[in-house]
């Protein structure tokens, strides 16, 4: 049986990475003493907090670590009316960290997930590994048998075009989990004891044109290269779906990485995921999903970006539209949805501004 490390296993004091360069987003309901365990790896970074549910509720978080924290007020303060996009009572609220962030990569945790040990009983620096993979090339368009062939002690193999060598840049790094594996609630019911204890050291790129179940509880993305295509849609309260919120991010994000010659990996780092939701819960959240996902896939597996869809927004766009023209017709749920992607483009480039600003000056 896997067992989370001990914060003193995880005490080794780490070179911290991107120090500057990269934030930590927390979605959370409760008080995030998880966070004394990561502290070695943790500490040093910029963490931002998205407190969902009850704004008067009073979120802890551990002395020592730099943050800020968001509630519902201030995500209706920070975008008035735009607030609108932004998911209440579900998880998906994380992506208004992505928002809010001013760094060059994300990575974002679930509170449930702690320090995973290693075969060797190692304590696994999450982050470092996710920070490895986003700093390293993806091969997208040819599958190397020898798995990853940046890591240490790999190569590409004999065959492998060597005008592919060089790879493409890399957009997203999705980890894994040890312990509670991310089922659907219909597959928890039945596999109520199941746990992941299979440590697979792999890092693989996802081919292109290969769509993925990206889960948002261990994930790690380069948001200057993908940051707005990082959307987790219309999930909880209002809303008739939950728990496709990664999802629907994921299969945008991997149709625009493909448009655009991105990378998206998947393999280490794994946390350990130490607590099930409820699969009834779950499984009332998902249940459309399940059968709409068979319709919605084939869109994703079929969209076509046109060749002047140059910039993640406007691929996004783009993907809204084509969302409203062709998943409507499977539930006005979609009409909603392909309208917040639109506004969540538009709150995006109003906190983001690229270029110049009204009044003339560099943003
Ligand atoms: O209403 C809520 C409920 C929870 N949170 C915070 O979100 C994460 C995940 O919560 P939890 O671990 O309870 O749920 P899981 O089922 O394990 O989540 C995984 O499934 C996906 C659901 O969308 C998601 O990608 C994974 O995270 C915790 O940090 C809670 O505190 C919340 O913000 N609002
Ligand atoms: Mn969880």
């Amino acid at each position: 049986m896997a067992e989370p490390a001990t914060a003193t296993q995880a005490a080794a004091p780490v070179v911290a990475l991107l120090k500057d360069e990269l934030d930590i987003v927390i979605p959370t309901i409760r008080n995030l003493d998880f966070l004394e365990m990561w502290r070695p790896f943790f500490q040093p970074y910029h963490l931002i907090i998205v407190q969902d549910g009850d704004p008067s509720k009073t979120i802890k978080v551990p002395e020592g670590f730099d943050y800020e924290l968001y509630n519902r007020n201030d995500i209706n303060r920070i975008l008035g009316p735009k607030a609108s996009c932004i998911s209440f009572k579900d998880s998906a609220c994380r992506c208004f960290g992505y928002m809010v962030s001013k760094k060059k990569y994300i990575f974002t945790i679930d509170d449930d997930c702690f320090v995973a040990k290693d075969p060797s009983g190692k304590a696994i620096n999450a982050l470092e590994q996710h920070i490895k993979n986003l700093l390293s090339p993806s091969t997208p368009f040819f599958f190397n048998t020898l798995y990853d062939p940046f890591r240490e002690g790999a190569n590409f193999v004999r065959g492998y075009p060597f005008s592919l060598r060089e790879g493409v840049p890399t957009a997203a790094s999705h980890g894994l989990w040890l312990n509670i594996p991310d089922y659907d609630a219909p597959t928890q019911l039945v596999k109520p004891l199941e746990r992941n204890t299979r440590y697979v050291d792999v890092v693989l790129t996802i081919p292109k044109g290969t769509l993925f179940p990206m889960c948002g509880m261990n994930l790690a993305f380069n948001r200057e290269l993908i940051g707005p295509a990082m959307y987790f849609g219309l999930m909880g309260d209002g809303q008739p779906i939950g728990r496709y919120d990664d999802m629907w991010a994921g299969w945008c994000t991997k149709v625009i990485c493909d448009h655009l010659g991105l990378g998206v990996k998947t393999g280490l780092p794994y946390i350990f995921h130490s607590k099930a939701s409820n699969p009834f819960v779950n499984l009332r959240k998902e249940y459309k999903g399940i059968y709409w996902q068979e319709e919605i896939i084939p869109f994703f597996q079929q969209a076509v970006l046109p060749k002047d869809c140059t910039t993640v927004q406007k691929c996004y766009i783009e993907l809204a539209k084509q969302v409203k023209e062709k998943l409507s017709k499977v539930d006005p749920y979609f009409d909603n949805l392909a309208d917040a992607m639109v506004t969540w483009i538009e709150a995006w480039d109003e906190l983001n501004p690229t270029g110049p600003v009204p009044n003339g000056k560099a943003a």
